[in-house]
Formats: C-alpha cells, sequence, structure tokens
C-alpha cells in the first residue's frame, strides 16, 4: 500500500471502507458480560513497593454486550482497568466472579468462567488476543512458523499438514513472506512482528479477538497499515473485535460502538459516531476534548481534567469522577449513578445526562466549539438549584 508521508492517520485509514456487515449480524450478541469483578490483591502485584491493605477492584461489577462481527473500543486513561476486563475475556486471568457467556453458532450460550473441560476446548480457540508489544510478547527462541503455529498445537485436534496449511495461509494473509517462516523474530521490525502477533491469534480462525493496544506501539504509517489490516480480515472471517486504546483517533475509525472505562466501570456505551458528535458522559467529553486533532487551524478550548485519577483501591464516594467533574452536585458526591439506557439505547453513567449539553467533534476536524457550549461553572450552578 503507498502512502503520501504528509497524510494523517485519519486520512489514511479513510482510504478504505469500512467493514458493511449486514444489519441483522450486527445486532446479535457474541458475548454478554454480566456483573463481571476482577480484584487483585492490594500489593500492586508487584507493580508497587508500597503495600496497600485494601484490594485494587480493577474491573467493578461491569455488565455489557460485544455484538456479533462488530467493533467495540474501550477507551480510558491508563489504569481504568481495559487490559485487566480484556484479559478476563479470555480468560486470561480469572475473574474474581460475575459471568461471560458466549453464544455459540448453534445459538447456546455457555458461561465461558463455568466452562466444562470440553465446553472450555471448544470455546477457547474461539476467543483470541492480539498483545500490544510486538517486541515483548514473542518468544525470541522459537522460529516464527513455531510461534504462528503453536496455539493449533496447543489446542490439538489437526493433523501436521493440516497445521502447515493453516499457518502458511494465514502468513499470506498478514503479509509474511513464506521465507520468513524460518527466522526468529528479533529479525523482524515491529509492524512485522505485530502481523506475526496477528497471525499466531488468527490461525485458531477466532470468533472473538481482543486487541490490546494492538496499535499503540507502532510509527503512524505503520499503525494505519496493521488497522487495514485488521480491518480486512474481519471481514473476510467475520470476527469480533474488542479494541482496546487509550487513543481515540484510532478509535474513531475503527469502532461501531465504543464503551468508555473509568476506575474500573464502564461510564458510557454508545454508538461511535453518536458518541463523537455528542458526548453523554462529563469524561467522555473531557477525553474527546483533549484528543490530539489534525488540523492546527481549529480553535477549541481543551478541557483540562481536574486532578490525577485516583487509587482504584479506595474509588471515591458516589459517581466516581465526581472529583474531577466541572459539572458535578452533592448528588454526584452521594450517589453513584447506574449505568442507564437513554431513550435512543445509549447508556451512561451520570445524573445529569439529559440535563447537560456536552460538546463533541464532527470529524476531529473543525468541531463545535466550546465557547458556544454553556459554560461549566453555569451548569454547575443550575445543576445545584436542581438537588
Ligand atoms: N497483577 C496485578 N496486581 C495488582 N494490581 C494490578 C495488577 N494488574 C493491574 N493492576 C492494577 O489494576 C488497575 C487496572 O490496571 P489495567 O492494567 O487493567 O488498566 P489499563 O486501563 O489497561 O491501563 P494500562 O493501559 O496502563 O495498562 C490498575 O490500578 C493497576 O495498577
Amino acid at each position: 500500500m503507498s502512502l503520501m508521508p504528509e497524510q494523517t492517520l485519519e486520512q489514511r485509514l479513510d482510504q478504505k471502507p469500512g467493514h458493511g456487515m449486514p444489519e441483522q449480524m450486527l445486532e446479535q450478541p457474541i458475548m454478554d458480560v454480566v456483573n463481571l469483578v476482577k480484584e487483585y490483591d492490594g500489593d500492586g502485584g508487584g507493580r508497587s513497593l508500597k503495600r496497600v491493605a485494601a484490594p485494587v477492584r480493577a474491573v467493578a461489577d461491569v455488565s455489557f454486550s460485544i455484538r456479533r462481527a462488530e467493533t467495540l473500543s474501550l477507551v480510558g486513561e491508563s489504569g481504568c482497568g481495559k487490559t485487566t476486563l480484556g484479559r478476563c475475556l479470555v480468560r486470561g486471568i480469572e475473574p474474581t466472579s460475575g459471568q461471560v457467556n458466549y453464544r455459540m453458532e448453534d445459538g447456546r450460550s455457555i458461561d465461558f468462567l463455568k466452562a466444562t473441560k470440553q465446553e472450555y476446548k471448544a470455546i477457547r480457540p474461539g476467543i483470541q488476543m492480539i498483545f500490544q508489544d510486538p517486541y515483548s510478547s514473542l518468544n525470541p527462541r522459537m522460529t516464527v512458523y513455531e510461534i504462528i503455529s503453536e496455539p493449533l498445537r496447543a489446542f490439538g485436534g489437526l493433523s501436521k499438514a493440516e497445521i502447515d496449511e493453516r499457518v502458511r495461509t494465514i502468513a499470506g494473509q498478514t503479509g509474511l513472506d513464506p521465507s520468513f517462516l524460518k527466522r526468529y523474530p528479533h529479525a523482524f521490525s515491529g509492524g512485522q512482528r505485530q502481523r506475526i502477533g496477528i497471525a499466531r491469534a488468527l490461525v485458531t480462525r477466532p470468533k472473538v479477538v481482543v486487541c490490546d493496544e494492538a496499535v499503540s506501539a507502532l510509527d503512524v504509517s505503520v499503525q494505519a497499515q496493521i488497522i487495514n489490516l485488521l480491518k480486512d480480515l474481519q471481514q473476510q472471517y467475520e470476527m469480533t473485535y474488542l479494541f482496546i486504546s487509550h487513543d481515540l483517533s484510532v478509535v474513531k475509525h475503527i469502532s461501531d460502538r465504543i464503551a468508555v472505562m473509568y476506575l474500573g466501570k464502564i461510564i458510557e456505551l454508545s454508538d461511535a459516531k453518536a458518541l463523537f458528535r455528542q458526548p453523554l458522559h462529563p469524561y467522555t467529553e473531557a477525553l474527546i476534548s483533549s484528543a490530539p486533532r489534525p488540523d492546527p487551524e481549529v480553535k477549541k478550548e481543551r478541557i483540562i481534567l481536574q486532578g490525577e485519577v485516583p487509587n482504584p483501591a479506595s474509588p471515591p464516594s458516589g459517581c466516581r469522577f465526581h472529583p474531577r467533574c466541572a459539572y458535578r452536585t452533592s448528588l454526584c458526591e452521594q450517589t453513584e449513578p447506574e449505568l442507564r439506557a437513554m431513550k435512543d439505547g445509549r447508556l451512561v453513567a451520570c445524573h445529569y445526562a439529559e440535563e447537560l449539553n456536552l460538546q463533541g467533534v464532527s470529524a476531529f476536524g473543525p468541531g463545535a466549539s466550546l465557547e458556544s457550549s454553556r459554560n461549566s461553572a453555569s451548569v454547575q450552578q443550575e445543576l445545584a438549584s436542581l438537588v
């Protein structure tokens, strides 16, 4: 693919049409996540030298559905629980409680977390993960062939010739030359290593793929190639993606829907276009406002989030976002808002979603000006008088 060097990522992605799954397929959930909780012991899992007594609720009672063949993106700041949630879905780590109901091809729904050995064997190859760091996620002592074929060998059931056929097919589809298969990962660039990681994840022909910051470590031009590759493969195999990213400018172009996470909770889940056009949660508004936009001429006031992300071991009372929210009232300090459906079916966890008229962007290009919106202090006063 030839790319003009001065093109933005947005323009590059727009060169290919988005995937166009039939409407009725998009509507079918392939996974229902119900009341999922993941707590870590309070020692930071070796990440922190300080011993913290309280457990860290990295995923704090999360429920949502993933529709068949859609791309659902999961966004939020570092530490909000995206990776933990993604890894729970593939059982890379065991959740503390909850359900991950996986819908089989025959229509049966099975809780993957309580699957029998036989059910696990049937479901697990169908749910795969692509990792962020192509440098550390590949075993340096294995050849590319061994790396890609490993899941097939682990799950069993295929002859040597069938494995060989699958490996060569997926290598070709991910743009890997057959001569690469004999070589070791250190011989490759970041983009090529990510292609190896993708080939490894897709060799089992999964139905659901969790892409965890799959392009974050790559240059912008390589990001566009990898995203286009993922989109092409999604169309070909009718796969469902849960695309984890902190980068809204990437997510915007691949998502059917977007879930926004804050401190272990989903606080908004919307159709992607609607979310960018008019966010419903003040945190989403701030994330959109702070995302990079390609056109330096666009004068738009950025919303600077106040303060740090609170410690997930002792989340704030009421709405977890309230200490950083410009629109907060005493209700927000006391009562945690449920994730609830609005009239149009969008989900939001904010007491004032109906009243706030939050600002989005039309296309990361000229966006609605924040100056034209009600300023946060006046909204705050108005809302205070309501409670
Ligand atoms: N193994 C672990 N033991 C203890 N705490 C953990 C462990 N892994 C993650 N955490 C904590 O759980 C919370 C969520 O982390 P997680 O990595 O899931 O977030 P994230 O949104 O994916 O962030 P990032 O993009 O930085 O990876 C953080 O407070 C993190 O410190």
